[in-house]
């Protein structure tokens, strides 16, 4: 294993008795996109700034190339960020802002700024608006401006927090594809925080699932998606129907629990007795008309309604205590058994999907 770029140990932050970082610990190798995810106030934000230099961790180490950085100021450090709201500089023109850090930096004439500013503007596709002022562009063309501010000082790292959150929904998807092709053409690191799942899971080569200071799961998307390490990274993620229970049976790395939606099977292990939730990947669902015995990998229940979002469709089905069961299917699966609400259904599964969730 190479050495990782970016190593957070034990890294915490307090404000007076307020807990923003409990505890993270985190190694990033050179050239990966990390996403940091979670819930509103889990502390993404501030691990963000303890890199960038703008938070002082109160314990705990933050390392670049294994060297202790704690104590160097953000602007000794070179990993810019960008933000949501852009940081632009309104009085300056675009190539000004982006010379703004070169020129902070020092070591190059004014020439030279000039050059590089525009090089990146080229890059970003907006070298032609280098003369405009900051309120002339739209919310994506500040966003490029950003980006090139923080690309022109050629940086190992690039932070970046909620970048595309202001922006609608058509140029969020564009803007993530042009970072996409920057990360991988450039080969700098990127930190990355977000709320948006699809923006994470589309970016990340891992994703680091934060939720009240700490790390729930580190893995790439795909891992994280099929399996979750806890019912809070399920329930987060929320691809999953996820069932408390009791576990009343095990044997050969399967259990069987009592639930309130009944007996179901799930694979994995957990001693007889304890508690126990088991997830089931809502794709992985099939729907068919009631009637069929049910067993422990299925249950019956209404269809309550259809969340009709194009190719895919959510469908709600009340079990029989109350709680509901969602499945998503594409339309043309679905089209077929012309469902109809208040329809009942039998929703079945393959066990080797249906896994018990670590504790
Ligand atoms: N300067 C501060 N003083 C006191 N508490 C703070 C300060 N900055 C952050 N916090 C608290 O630390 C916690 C983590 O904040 P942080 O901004 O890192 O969360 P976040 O995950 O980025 O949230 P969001 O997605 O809402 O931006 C929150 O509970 C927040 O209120």
């Amino acid at each position: 294993m190479s050495e990782p770029i970016l190593t957070l140990d034990a890294v915490e932050k307090r404000y007076g008795a307020d807990v923003a970082v409990e505890r993270i610990d985190l190694a990033i190798d050179k050239r990966e996109f990390i996403v940091l995810m979670g819930p509103s106030g889990c502390g993404k934000t501030t691990t963000l700034r303890i890199l960038a230099g703008l938070e002082t961790p109160t314990a705990g180490e933050v390392r670049l190339w294994g060297r202790p950085i704690n104590d160097v100021p953000p602007w000794q450090r070179e990993m810019p960020m960008v933000w949501q709201s852009y940081a632009l500089f309104p009085f300056l023109d675009v190539r000004r802002n982006v010379e703004f850090g070169l020129k902070q930096r020092g070591g190059m004439s004014a020439g030279e700024r000039r050059k590089k500013a525009l090089e990146w503007l080229d890059r970003l596709g907006i070298a032609h608006m280098e003369k405009r002022g900051i309120h002339q562009l739209s919310g994506g063309q500040r966003q490029r401006v950003a980006l090139a501010r923080a690309l022109a000082l050629e940086p190992e790292v690039l932070l970046l927090d909620e970048p595309l959150s202001a922006l609608d929904a058509h140029l969020r998807i564009r803007m993530q594809g042009e970072l996409s092709r920057l990360h991988s053409e450039l080969g700098i690191t990127f930190v990355y925080v977000t709320h948006a799942q699809s923006e994470a899971f589309a970016l990340a080569d891992r994703v680091v699932i934060m939720s009240e200071g700490r790390v729930q799961q580190i893995g790439a998307p795909r891992e994280i998606y099929r399996a979750p390490a806890s019912r809070f990274v399920a329930d987060f993620i929320g691809a999953s129907n996820v069932v408390g229970g009791t576990v009343v049976e095990e044997k050969d790395g399967t259990v069987v629990l009592e639930t309130p939606v009944g007996r179901l099977e799930a694979t994995g292990s957990r001693a007889k007795g304890a508690a126990g939730a088991l997830s089931i990947p809502a794709d992985w669902i099939a729907v068919e008309p009631a009637g069929e015995a049910t067993d422990g990998t299925a249950v019956e229940g209404r269809l309550v309604t259809e969340d009709f979002t194009g190719a895919v469709v959510t469908l709600y089905v009340e079990l029989h205590d109350g709680s509901q069961f969602f499945v998503q299917k594409q339309q043309h699966e679905i089209e077929r058994l012309s469902l109809k609400r208040g329809t009942r259904v039998r929703l079945s599964w393959p066990l080797e999907h249906a896994t018990i969730l670590p504790e």
